[in-house]
């Protein structure tokens, strides 16, 4: 298979500066950069990262549908029209859809589903609330991650063992999402904490290589992050 090029669309922004800061220090070629001023293409992207706003979805799936390209897709608010493109586009190349590129979301997940199953048996199963903060420039709320760690929760409990997600915009970069489990008399809660957006980039850059290599279709960031460091995949696609 050929080299891995990147395309990184929103470049100029914080996850996409800390991508290029990555791809600098790995000796990762980018081949096409983009933000709000235009595209600039060098040589063509074998992988294309989407670290931009919702606006610029069209110009991304056109240069996949175009190159073949695979599609890391980084924005965390999808409208339902841009699920369906995104699903469109995933016939055709692999989609994957990374709510949150760290390593440690990644593990909070199973650790949320795993509590489920450790809980299954027990005469009082406990609610689950979500609690997530970034800082007050994050655009959307609740995160895509506080979204799917609700969503993990909920596919194996009740609706009534589903507490609240709650948002907090303030406070340092880049982001806190807790979840707190609860019954009468005790909580335990679990936090995931991201102080560097370098953590996401060179997660992202751990897995570029084998996303080239799926299939077409549409891969959440956690199944990427099951097939490539083990442990069985729970698939549910965002
Ligand atoms: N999955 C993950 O781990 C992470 C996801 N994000 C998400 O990534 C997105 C970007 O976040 P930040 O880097 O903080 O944003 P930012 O505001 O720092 O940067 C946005 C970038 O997108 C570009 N852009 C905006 N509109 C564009 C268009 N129409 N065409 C091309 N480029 C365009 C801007 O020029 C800029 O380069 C957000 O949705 C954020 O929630 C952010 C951090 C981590
Ligand atoms: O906008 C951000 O900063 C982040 N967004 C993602 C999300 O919505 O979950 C991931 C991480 O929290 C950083």
């Amino acid at each position: 298979m050929a080299e891995l090029v990147l395309g990184v669309v929103g470049a100029t922004g914080r996850l996409g500066s800390a991508l290029l800061a990555e791809c600098a220090l790995s000796g990762v070629e980018v081949g096409v950069t983009a933000s709000r001023v235009g595209w600039v293409a060098a040589s063509q992207a074998s992988v294309l990262v989407d670290a931009s706003a919702p606006e610029a979805l069209p110009d991304t799936v056109a240069y996949c549908e175009k190159t073949g390209a695979a599609l890391i897709y980084c924005v965390s608010r999808i409208s339902d029209d841009a699920r369906d493109r995104l699903r469109a586009l995933a016939r055709d190349v692999p989609v994957v859809l990374a709510d949150n590129l760290s390593i440690g979301h990644w593990l909070q997940m199973r650790l949320v589903r795993s509590v489920a199953e450790l809980t299954a048996a027990l005469p009082q199963r406990p609610l689950m609330s979500v609690h997530e903060r970034h800082p007050v420039t994050k655009a959307d709320r609740p995160s895509a991650s506080a979204r799917s760690l609700a969503a993990a929760w909920a596919e194996s409990v009740p609706p009534e063992l589903c507490g609240e997600t709650s948002a907090q915009r303030a406070g340092q970069p880049v982001s806190d999402h807790v979840v707190t489990f609860d019954v009468p008399g005790m909580s335990l809660s679990i936090t995931h904490s991201v102080t560097d957006l370098r953590t996401a980039a060179a997660g992202l850059l751990g897995v570029a290589g084998h996303v080239r290599g799926l299939v077409a279709g549409y891969h959440p960031i956690f199944t990427v992050y099951s097939d490539v460091y083990g442990g069985s995949a729970v698939t549910r696609d965002g």
